[in-house]
């Protein structure tokens, strides 16, 4: 028999915190600064004057609200999310569940054109508008992190865009839809618990960087500690929240945090998410910077490469801390 869990919601606390907004278009020392400040606090923030064509976002949100306004089977056509497709309720391969769409993508240009005819009446229309946004938003990802690089004083400043350039690069779109719910409109046994309110669980991105896009309806929180979530309000003119992810926070050697977030479900306004997961190619070797390693900060995680981290990551539940399978096990934590 399936029971309802207790309502983890009355145990958890809402705090608010205006997240760092970075505006692009600031002296480049002086964003440099910013952005390292940001992930070290934060592990997220909002970007400004990003220069991302307004035409190259309205034309992926067209396309994206398209797809999901279609009938369920129409939808299914570009699935299973094995993991690319399409998938609805059920996420990866371990048992989670949410109150979301979405659509899986991978970020070359052959697969996109490919796999459009399975998601759009016009795949020309469809690719090209996706096509143009991936190209966009990488170049932004790689901006980013060469900035990142600068602020850590990182000799080789594309030691981070350079895994994301690279043209095996394992990069993702993911266009996520969280229809509006109200548990009380709810016919389902168990709407009344509060997992159902829960479109995204909680869980950190595997990738390097995250870029998202979301259309202005609030959802995303995020968890700095345990129990206590603050909401990332939509920024009017903010078009993109971007966020650390795990290979970002073992290649800085914990010095830039990867942190937990969820998306929540909107009572009545239907919520559209766009992520950009900026990753290596399989075959990369993520380790940390020597430049961030001391003696008084000895390596915390051991070198990997992505395909390893990714099967680790895949074979686990969204809320896991798949970065601890990855962690040095140094003798002072052995009490030797
Ligand atoms: C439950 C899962 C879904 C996920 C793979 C995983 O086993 C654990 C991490 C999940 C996540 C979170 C961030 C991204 O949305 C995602 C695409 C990723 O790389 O890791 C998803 C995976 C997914 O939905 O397939
Ligand atoms: O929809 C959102 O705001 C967050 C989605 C997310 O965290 C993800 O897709 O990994
Ligand atoms: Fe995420």
């Amino acid at each position: 028999m399936v029971v309802a869990s207790p309502s983890p919601i009355r145990t958890e606390k809402i705090r608010d915190i205006e997240l760092p907004i970075i505006d692009l278009l600031a002296e480049r020392s002086q964003v440099s600064k910013l952005l390292v400040k940001a992930c070290e606090e934060f592990g997220f923030f909002k970007l400004i004057n990003h220069g991302i064509p307004d035409d190259t976002i309205k034309k992926m949100e067209e396309e994206s609200f398209e797809f999901f306004a279609k009938p369920a089977l129409e939808k299914q056509q570009a699935g299973p999310a094995d993991p690319y497709g399409y998938g609805s309720k059920n996420i990866g391969f371990n048992g989670d569940r949410g109150e979301v769409e979405y659509l899986l993508l991978r970020t070359d240009t052959l697969s996109i054109s490919h796999k459009s005819k399975t998601i759009s009446n016009d795949p020309n229309k469809f690719s090209f508008a996706v096509i143009g946004y991936i190209e966009s938003i990488r170049n932004l990802a790689c901006e980013i992190l060469d900035l990142m690089a600068e602020g850590l004083w990182v000799p080789n400043t594309s030691v981070f865009s350079r895994l994301i350039r690279d043209v095996d690069s394992d990069s993702l779109l993911r266009l996520n839809h969280y229809p509006p719910f109200n548990p009380k409109n709810d016919g389902d046994r168990l709407a009344t618990s509060f997992h159902h309110q829960i479109g995204f669980g909680e869980h950190t991105d595997p990738q390097i960087l995250t870029i998202l896009r979301s259309n202005g309806i609030e959802g995303l929180q995020i968890s700095l500690e345990e129990g206590v979530w603050v909401p990332v309000s939509p920024h009017p003119t903010a078009a993109f929240c971007v966020n650390v992810g795990d290979l970002l926070q073992a290649m800085t050697n914990g010095r830039f945090l990867s942190v937990r977030h969820r998306a929540v479900v909107n009572s009545c306004k239907s919520r559209m998410s766009m992520a950009y997961f900026g990753a290596p190619s399989p075959r990369a070797r993520i380790s940390c910077l020597p430049n961030l390693v001391a003696t008084q900060k000895p390596p915390l995680y051991r070198s990997f490469t992505w395909a390893e981290f990714k099967k680790a990551t895949y074979s686990q539940q969204l809320k896991e801390s798949r970065l601890n399978l990855f962690k040095m096990i140094n003798d002072d934590q052995n009490g030797e």
